[in-house]
């Protein structure tokens, strides 16, 4: 077994297995505790929140919790292990949240008949929660499941594949090309898979400037274009009206590839044929569709990002999902909206171009340095302005937009 791989397993399993638990916020070391905490106390707040469902949020722990829920369709790049394999990666997301973002959050991992009975579960469960964050569930299923969701709850529900991954790669890809010399506008994209995340991110690009023509996406079955009559409504919204069918067709002279598919897919012959001073974003997790090290052999030019975060320039969601959310709870959001999506990735991309807080660097011994330039088009995940410049973008979007129950961004943000 290669050392890194037993280090994973171990860091799973001990000292106890798992990577979170719940501690308690109030003294329970007394009887007078025990009959507040519980009989004859908790019947208080109960009736308070019968007669005010709002006061959920001022006696328990809703507003600052987050269900992390999958059924395990599309675990990373892995594919559809099920739920409960998916249960060390909704693990991993709580870990994040509460690391980044000192939000609490409960992985659930929900086994379903049908896409009916998975809706009807979270729905059930939601008031629960201050908010939903959705993960790897695979494509088309999580465009309805949101969907239904964001009508039902009265929560936000937030597809952390799609719009978390949107947000970050749109960020990263602003910045990146502003590097290349390149303009969006003008730029010829490539975009390796057509799920979840592939059309949310191309959907975000193009709100941010990229043209729909410039556009080619490819499934399995290669480019996705206007004669094919086996592609879904989420991918036709992708269907360029061209000859192009394969990946070698529509890579050469392309100014941008994004992977959004799975591992080694992209061949260093691909990579010979793009365009001058390219973006490779490959994005799957935890193999990318490119090795750095294969790429950068073939060309010196190109800026080269990739989900993990052993490699310069992660384009990860975990950049987002902690303080998107940080900012919705703040100001109690009743959902995420374009408004509140497009602050983030501002606010994202403006960070990179910051001088870097000597904590930072600490942090990261290994990494020379982080200037704004090919090597660092995004802040490290470790970097304690992404808590307060996201967040706080996120939660003044939410008021401007009218969707914010409360109308103060916090001004502290110490975890
Ligand atoms: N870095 C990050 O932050 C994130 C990375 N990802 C990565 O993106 C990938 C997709 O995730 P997600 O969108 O949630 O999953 P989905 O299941 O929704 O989508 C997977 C897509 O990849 C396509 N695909 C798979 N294999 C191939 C192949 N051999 N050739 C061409 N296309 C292929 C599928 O094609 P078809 O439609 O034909 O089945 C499908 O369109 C994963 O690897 C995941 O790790 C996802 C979210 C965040
Ligand atoms: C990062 C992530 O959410 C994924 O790869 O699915
Ligand atoms: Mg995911």
């Amino acid at each position: 077994m290669s050392d890194f791989r037993q280090q994973a397993l171990d860091y799973h399993e001990f000292p106890v297995a798992g990577k979170t638990a719940v501690s308690l916020t109030k003294p329970a070391q007394t009887s007078h505790d025990l009959s507040l905490a519980y009989s004859p106390g908790v019947a208080e707040p109960v009736r308070e929140i019968a007669a005010n469902p709002d006061d959920a949020y001022r006696y328990t722990n809703k507003g600052n919790t987050v269900a992390v829920i999958s059924n395990g369709t599309a675990i990373l790049g892995l594919g559809n292990l099920g739920p409960l394999a998916s249960k060390p990666v909704m693990e991993g997301k709580a870990l994040l949240f509460k690391r980044f973002a000192n939000i609490d959050s409960t992985d659930i991992e929900v086994k379903h008949r049908t896409t009916a009975d998975f809706i009807n579960t979270v729905e059930s469960i939601a008031d629960t929660f201050g908010g939903i964050n959705l993960e790897d569930i695979k494509a088309p299923e999580c465009f309805e499941i949101e969907r239904e969701l964001i009508a039902r709850c009265n929560v936000p529900v937030f597809h952390d594949d799609q719009h978390g991954t949107a947000i970050v790669t749109a960020a990263g890809m602003l910045n990146a090309l502003e590097i290349q010399g390149k303009k969006i506008e003008d730029a010829i994209f490539v975009c390796l898979g057509a799920g979840a995340a592939a059309i949310a991110c191309m959907t975000m690009i193009v709100k941010c400037g990229a043209q729909r023509e410039n556009v080619y996406m490819l499934d399995r079955q290669g480019v996705i274009h206007t004669r094919r009559e086996d592609i879904n409504e989420y991918k036709a919204l992708f269907a360029n009206n061209t000859d192009k069918r394969t990946l070698q067709d529509v890579i050469k002279d392309a100014d941008v590839f994004l992977g959004l598919s799975g591992a080694d897919l992209l061949t260093a012959d691909d990579i010979a044929l793009m365009a001058p001073n390219p973006v490779i974003f490959a994005c799957s997790n935890p193999d990318p569709e490119i090795k750095p090290e294969i790429a950068h052999s073939i060309r010196k030019d190109l800026i080269m990002g990739t989900g993990r975060s052993d490699y310069p320039n992660q384009v990860n969601n975990v950049l987002c999902f902690p303080f998107i959310f940080r900012g919705a709870l703040d100001v109690r959001a009743s959902q995420i909206n374009d408004e509140m999506k497009i602050a983030a990735v501002k606010a994202l991309a403006a960070i990179a171009k910051e001088p870097v807080p000597a904590e930072v660097l600490a942090a990261y011994p290994d990494v020379d340095s982080m200037t704004f330039g090919p090597e660092y088009v995004l802040p490290k995940p470790m970097d304690p302005r992404l808590l307060r410049n996201i967040a706080s973008a996120v939660s003044q979007a939410a008021i401007d937009s009218g969707v914010a129950v409360l109308d103060k961004v916090p001004t502290d943000y110490s975890l």
